[in-house]
């Protein structure tokens, strides 16, 4: 337990999933507010408050004084008055949402990107599905890595929700300092672009590992950004949502940044070795893999072009070699380069 003294205007808040992600958003909020970091692990979360740092996903980043850490869901929920913050990865989601359900919840924000693997609902359907409309909520998202942030590393957010409440709430608890958080009302386009992104941070890791070069990476990236944009315009996002924070920032983060686990991914595919040896060796969720899956199906469903994401599903599920993957790429017929739908 920690006890500090928050100023005026503090919030309650409760960050539920204490992987990397929540470990640094609960890290950064604990400056401002009283913030507890909740895990399903009693046994690493007693080890966490003992260190006073996250060992396992996050370590070498000490916890601030103003931040609590604990394993009782009860008391989490309960601490949480103003807030609650959901951090696991979108697989975790649904389950996360189940138990809260029937319970008093404020507001809640989730953190995780991807499609859910099997239904391909995005992290706002899934909620609706569990929680129903009657909890204000909303997606964080846009370009950053977790050990930066715990860092105290200056960086830009983007806060989508429908409630006008909801994102105030969020701007007014955490922008600020080295943290700007912007606001949209594109829930859609927010949490299509950081979803997609991960796969084509997988495919860049591909073409880097391989060594083809710093060309074939920016012409990656460029087409990749087609790519979310044709999907997210398909599913009702907005095509400025994809120039911004959350789209092109954080598809330049994630396919450039070594820091990236799904980029981590594609050098891994490029060496030779196999996904399961890489998963493992990440040790933490790598989201560009089961949603290379989901958006495949979806885009198929919807009849969105996505070759590069086609490719990518190719190599994880279907065996085709990484080299192979470049080759299908190329091989595709001309076109031209900004016809509608792009
Ligand atoms: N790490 C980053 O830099 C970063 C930045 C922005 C967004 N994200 C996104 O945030 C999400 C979480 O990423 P992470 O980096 O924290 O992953 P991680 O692999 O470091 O940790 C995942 C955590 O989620 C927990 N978890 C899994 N299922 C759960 C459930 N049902 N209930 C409660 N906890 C559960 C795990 O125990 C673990 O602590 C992902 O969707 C990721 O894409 C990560
Ligand atoms: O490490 P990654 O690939 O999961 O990316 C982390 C964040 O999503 C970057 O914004």
């Amino acid at each position: 337990m920690a006890h500090h003294q928050h100023a005026a205007g503090a919030r309650r808040i409760s960050v539920l999933g204490a992987g990397a992600w929540g470990t640094a958003v609960a890290m950064a909020l604990a400056a401002r507010h009283d913030v507890l970091l909740w895990g399903r692990n009693s046994a690493a979360m007693h080890e966490m408050a003992a260190a006073r740092d996250n060992l396992h996903y996050l370590p070498g980043h000490p916890f601030p004084p103003g931040l609590t850490i604990g394993a009782d869901f009860d008391a989490a929920l309960a601490h949480g008055s103003d807030l609650l913050i959901a951090a696991c990865p979108v697989a975790g989601l649904r389950p996360l949402l189940e138990q809260l359900k029937g319970r008093a919840i404020p507001k809640l924000v989730w953190l995780c990107k991807g499609f859910e693997y099997g239904t391909g609902l995005l992290p706002h359907q899934i909620m609706r599905e569990v929680l129903g409309d009657s909890v204000p909520g909303g997606a964080l998202s846009g370009p950053s890595f977790a050990q930066e942030v715990a860092r105290g590393l200056p960086c830009a957010l983007t806060i989508a929700s429908s409630s006008a409440e909801l994102r105030d709430c969020v701007v007014a608890a955490m922008h600020g300092g080295n943290v700007r958080v912007y606001s949209s009302a594109d829930l859609v386009g927010v949490e299509v672009g950081g979803a997609v992104k991960n796969v084509l941070a997988i495919a860049t890791g591909v073409a880097d590992g391989l060594g083809l070069g710093l060309n074939a990476r920016a012409a990656l990236i460029t087409r990749g950004l087609a790519e979310i944009t044709r999907l997210g315009t398909a599913l009702g996002g907005q095509v400025e949502t994809f120039m911004g924070l959350t789209g092109m920032g954080d598809l330049i983060l994630t396919c450039t940044g070594d820091l990236s686990r799904n980029r981590r991914v594609g050098l891994g595919l490029a060496q030779g070795k196999a996904l399961d040896t890489i998963v493992n060796e990440l040790g933490h969720v790598a989201e560009g893999v089961p949603c290379a899956k989901a958006v495949r199906d979806l885009a198929a469903r919807l009849g969105v072009d996505m070759p590069i994401t086609n490719a990518v599903a190719g190599v994880l599920f279907d065996g085709d070699q990484p080299q192979a993957m470049v080759a299908k790429l190329l091989a595709r017929d001309p076109r031209g380069e900004a016809s509608l739908p792009i």
